[in-house]
């Protein structure tokens, strides 16, 4: 991978006002084509499959290492790390911390989905233990995200929100001006705030909720994003969340259901040209 993450010229596009969010977006896209970063991911089993194809289509390369003994090793070469606790048990958490913890130490981005976070006090303490390890981003729907923000557990629908995005804004700037990180909630509009700033990204379909793990996967996309752009992490997170949301669109034209929907996401992420980017990303300041 190159070490200049996108170009100069792209870099002035960010800082100008209003945000240029179309052609930054497809700038992020088109930098994960060409450096491929290698993605660890330490994901929950439902999900490895969705996520490592999400990766690849975007064009990144995901690994799904997460034995503690491999990580002093392989972990110093990765471009970002992502850890999901969807299957939490007991012998995955210290691979987890000491995965954080040397992304950390070597400057590598790292990002966090803390799926139920408050179905049991054992998730809640092994996510909150993982914010302080201070993630780059967290993403997570909105009940996930206010259980992290307030730590508390239950009541819960699992892996599945039961509130609205908007729902979660307050929670989700408090959790980001506390740990000095970007937080993302996602839903009908995904929301980016790093506690000041905050955008909606008005991308995505309701179907893309009856497929299993299309969180866990904008999540590793976030990674792949960060990975090719690690000193812009809050443009980086809204580009991915509305280059997935595009691809759920434009899978959902072909699409019969969620099955088919899940073929034809990927291969719209695949496929994702200037144009369609530039007509698609909608993403907007919110007050
Ligand atoms: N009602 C919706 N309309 C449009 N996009 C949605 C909707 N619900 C979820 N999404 C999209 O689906 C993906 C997964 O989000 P979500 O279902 O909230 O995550 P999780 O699976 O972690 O609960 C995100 O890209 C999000 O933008
Ligand atoms: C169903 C399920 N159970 C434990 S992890 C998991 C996948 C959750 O995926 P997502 O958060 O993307 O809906
Ligand atoms: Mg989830």
């Amino acid at each position: 991978m190159e070490s200049e993450p996108i170009s100069n010229d792209q870099k002035q596009q960010q800082q100008q006002e209003p945000m240029e969010w179309a052609p930054t977006a497809w700038a992020h896209l088109s930098a994960v084509r060409n450096q491929s970063p290698l993605i660890q991911c330490i994901t929950n089993y439902v999900s490895m499959d969705l996520v490592a194809n999400t990766l690849l289509s975007a064009g990144a390369s995901p690994a799904m290492l997460h034995s503690v003994e491999e990580i002093p090793d392989f972990t110093p070469h990765i471009h970002a790390l992502y850890i999901n606790v969807g299957t939490l048990s007991p012998d995955w958490l210290p691979a987890m911390k000491v995965a954080a913890e040397l992304a950390s130490k070597s400057g590598k981005p790292w990002v966090l989905d803390p799926v139920a976070a408050s179905a049991s006090g054992f998730r809640l303490k092994a996510c909150l233990e993982l914010v302080g390890l201070k993630p780059t981003i967290i993403r997570g729907n909105a009940s996930e995200i206010i259980a992290l923000s307030n730590a508390s557990v239950g009541p819960t629908k699992g892996v599945d929100s039961s509130h609205e995005s908007m729902d979660a804004v307050d929670a989700a700037k408090r959790l980001a001006e506390a740990g000095g990180n970007i937080v993302a909630v996602s839903g009908v509009v995904d929301i980016i705030t790093d506690g000041k700033r905050i955008v909606g990204v008005h991308n995505g379909v309701p179907m893309m909720q009856k497929i299993t793990a299309t969180g866990c996967s904008v999540t590793a996309l976030i990674a792949a994003f960060v990975a090719v752009d690690p000193s812009h992490a809050f443009e980086a997170t809204a580009s991915a969340l509305s280059v997935f949301g595009i691809a759920g669109e434009m899978g959902m034209d072909i699409a019969k259901g969620p099955a088919s929907l899940r073929i034809h996401m990927i291969d719209s992420l695949y496929g994702l040209d200037q144009a369609a980017m530039l007509s698609r990303v909608h993403i907007r300041s919110l007050p």
